[in-house]
């Protein structure tokens, strides 16, 4: 494993923030750190970077303390925005590139194949001041791993980024995956988390719920979400045994089941030995997961 972080607790005065959080991340592996505010995912980040310290508990990179290593394996895109206002787009990345070592001609490629990915080469020598919100995120972004790190870690980088830029983003976070980076990220939208993560970890107020594959937390669940385009009305269901909750969504009624084997009866019941354009059993969204293993209990 490269990252291992073992009973890790972090205590402000009486308060527990993260209490005994135990996560692998495997070499090449897209993590997500999932929970609501206050969870304690950017508290275990600080820890992680070794800007705050555990009250106890080990972090190791490669079965190394994280305390002993050159920090030019990370990366981190925090959640406060900030890069230089008065600074030009190209400029800004040179700067960063160079304050983490790298040579000149490397980066300047580096930085132009970023640049045109992120679709901002009209911005190139704009100040970062005169950009919008989300192209100055992407600016930010790209500073945090132009010096090509070993472990990426970004704190929400979808958050504020419409959906051309978000699908911007994805496919670059996949590209640094297919170049061997590590990466450790947290989101509130819960399709992103499921659209790029192998393994995550479910924080609820510094607890961990779940840390595994995306999977195996799915395969908890089981296929229990069943959606179907059919003109039968609610009530007409009500008969059918096995249905935890149903509700219309236009010409389809989407059903959880209380497990899968009660699909059968309901396939009979509805084609009636005919032909239905949709019948489709699948597991449960992670955004559903979610909330249900949070609860309601939002405080
Ligand atoms: N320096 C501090 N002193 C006291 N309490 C703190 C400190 N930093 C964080 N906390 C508390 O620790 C808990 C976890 O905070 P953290 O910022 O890690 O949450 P988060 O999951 O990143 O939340 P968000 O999604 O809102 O960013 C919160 O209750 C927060 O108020």
């Amino acid at each position: 494993m490269t990252l291992s972080l073992q009973h890790v607790v972090k205590k402000y005065k009486d308060f527990t923030a993260v209490n005994d959080l135990n996560f692998t991340i495997g070499k090449g592996e897209i993590f997500g750190l999932i929970g609501q505010n206050g969870a304690g995912k950017t508290t275990t980040f600080r820890m992680i970077l070794d800007l705050q310290d555990q009250t106890s508990g080990t972090i190791t990179w490669e079965g190394t303390p994280i305390k002993k290593i050159n920090r030019d394996w990370l990366g981190y895109l925090p959640e406060e925005r900030g890069i230089f206002p008065q600074m030009k787009v190209e400029e800004q990345l040179f700067f960063f590139g160079q304050l983490r070592g790298m040579e000149k001609s490397k980066l300047k490629k580096e930085i132009d194949f970023w640049i045109q990915r992120f679709d901002l080469e009209e911005k190139r020598n704009a100040k970062a001041e005169t950009l919008s919100k989300g192209n100055q995120q992407k600016v930010q972004l790209i500073a945090s791993f132009i010096h090509q790190p070993k472990f990426l870690i970004l704190d929400e980088p979808f958050s504020g980024l419409d959906p051309v830029n978000r699908d911007l983003l994805k496919n670059a976070i996949l590209l640094l995956k297919e170049k061997g980076m590590t990466i450790l990220f947290s989101s509130h939208q819960m399709d992103n988390v499921e659209e790029l993560c192998d393994h995550l970890c479910l924080l609820k107020r510094g607890v961990s719920l779940f840390s595994g594959s995306l999977l195996d937390l799915k395969k908890q669940y089981g296929k229990t979400k069943l959606t179907i385009r059919t003109d039968v009305s609610i009530e007409d269901f009500s008969k059918m045994a096995g249905i935890k909750e149903i509700k219309r969504d236009r010409d389809e009624v989407v059903i959880t089941l209380v497990d899968e084997s009660y699909a059968k009866p309901i396939f009979d019941f509805v084609s009636n030995g005919n032909y239905i354009e949709k019948f489709s059993l699948d597991y449960l969204s992670l955004d559903a997961i979610f909330k249900d293993k949070v609860g309601g209990d939002l405080a």
